[in-house]
């Protein structure tokens, strides 16, 4: 954090019914006439979950009762540089009102519209559209029944976001079977990316792109429009910045722990994690031997949550391993 820096406790407070408590900031102040997720200044003397439950008291007359970090976020207004210290508050007591005059109203998480808010918003945006486990699948080379079976066992049990990433498969072997996972994927209402090339997504009607570290160095703008899903693997402070500049919706950063894909990479550990989040301004996933136990962790880390491969696709029951994600 920079000396002048505001530290803003922001609350995403969810329903079970997937909608979002949003504000409007009154005309007089700072991005007057927005919407915003509730908070403010961290005050000296308090820490982040404090200042957010004194907010959310003065703001809303709400009381948190279950609250977990969602994504930190730093952005350098006109007027002074702020860190927005965004949590996801899912159980809470009270019933909500604009305690000091502002309107407020309940918004599905899918209509949220990034032109209503702060500029800042856009990534708090995608990372609370974005679930909290991204299953890439095997390296399929042969048959592939199987994975069709397994991965259909995932969505039945909540993946919502899954990459098809298969480099031995002849390109019409992979076309056929990237068609076949996309009807899966969009029969559970999940989205589909390709590790492929951008044409490829288009005309196998895949959701979006996700570009391996170097495809990503070699790009100067997002391959494909805001219509698409941009995702890229890094490794390090560089890769994470220049997908933060491209204006990708989010990263993989990899290997947090040690992992059998890639026995010979020096893992980052959840400190080098922790840091590569916080030099980014957009959703991070931790990935390399990653399980749903970790996901407490990746949070704490500033990740968005797990990518997995190992841990569903060598599990004797996959959709047992997701459901532990999305309980
Ligand atoms: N609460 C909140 N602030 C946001 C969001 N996005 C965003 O850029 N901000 C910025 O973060 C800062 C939050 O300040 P605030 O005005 O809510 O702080 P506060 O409640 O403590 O205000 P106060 O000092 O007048 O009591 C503002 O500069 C605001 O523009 C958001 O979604 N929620
Ligand atoms: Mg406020």
């Amino acid at each position: 954090m920079t000396s002048n820096e505001l530290h803003i406790a922001v609350g995403v407070i969810v329903n079970e019914r997937g909608d979002v408590l949003i504000a409007q900031r009154p005309s007089d102040r700072h991005q007057g006439g927005l919407w915003e997720f509730p908070g403010g200044k961290v005050e000296a003397g308090e820490n982040v979950r404090e200042a957010l439950a004194r907010e959310l008291d003065e703001e809303l007359n709400l009381a948190i009762d279950r609250a977990r970090p969602l994504i930190r976020i730093h952005h350098d207004y006109p007027e002074y540089p702020v860190l927005l210290d965004v949590w996801r508050i899912d159980r809470w007591h009270g019933e909500p009102f604009g305690r000091e005059g502002q309107p407020i109203k309940w918004q599905p998480i899918e209509h949220l519209d990034v032109s209503a808010f702060p500029a800042a918003n856009r990534a708090i945006i995608h990372a609370v559209q974005l679930p909290a486990h991204y299953l890439i699948s095997p390296d399929i080379a042969g048959d592939h029944r199987v994975f069709l079976e397994q991965a259909e066992a995932c969505l039945r049990a909540g993946t919502r976001l899954l990459q098809l990433r298969c480099r031995r498969l002849s390109a019409i072997d992979f076309r056929e079977l990237a068609t076949a996972t996309r009807a899966l994927c969009h029969h559970y209402g999940a989205e589909l990316l390709l590790n492929a090339s951008p044409g490829e997504v288009l005309s196998c009607g895949a959701d979006g792109v996700h570009l391996p570290s170097a495809r990503l160095l070699q790009m100067n703008e997002r391959p494909l429009g805001s219509d698409y899903m941009v995702a890229a693997s890094c490794h390090n402070r560089m890769e994470v910045e220049h997908a933060c500049r491209l204006g990708l919706d989010f990263i993989v950063v990899s290997p947090v722990q040690p992992t059998s894909s890639h026995p010979e990479a020096t893992p980052l550990g959840w400190d080098g994690l922790r840091w590569l989040s916080e030099c980014a301004t957009i959703p991070v996933y931790a990935l390399g031997g990653m399980q749903p136990q970790h996901l407490p962790q990746a949070w704490d880390g500033g990740a968005q949550g797990v990518a997995m491969l190992s841990a569903v696709w060598q599990a004797a029951d996959p959709g047992a391993v997701v459901r532990d994600c999305t309980g």
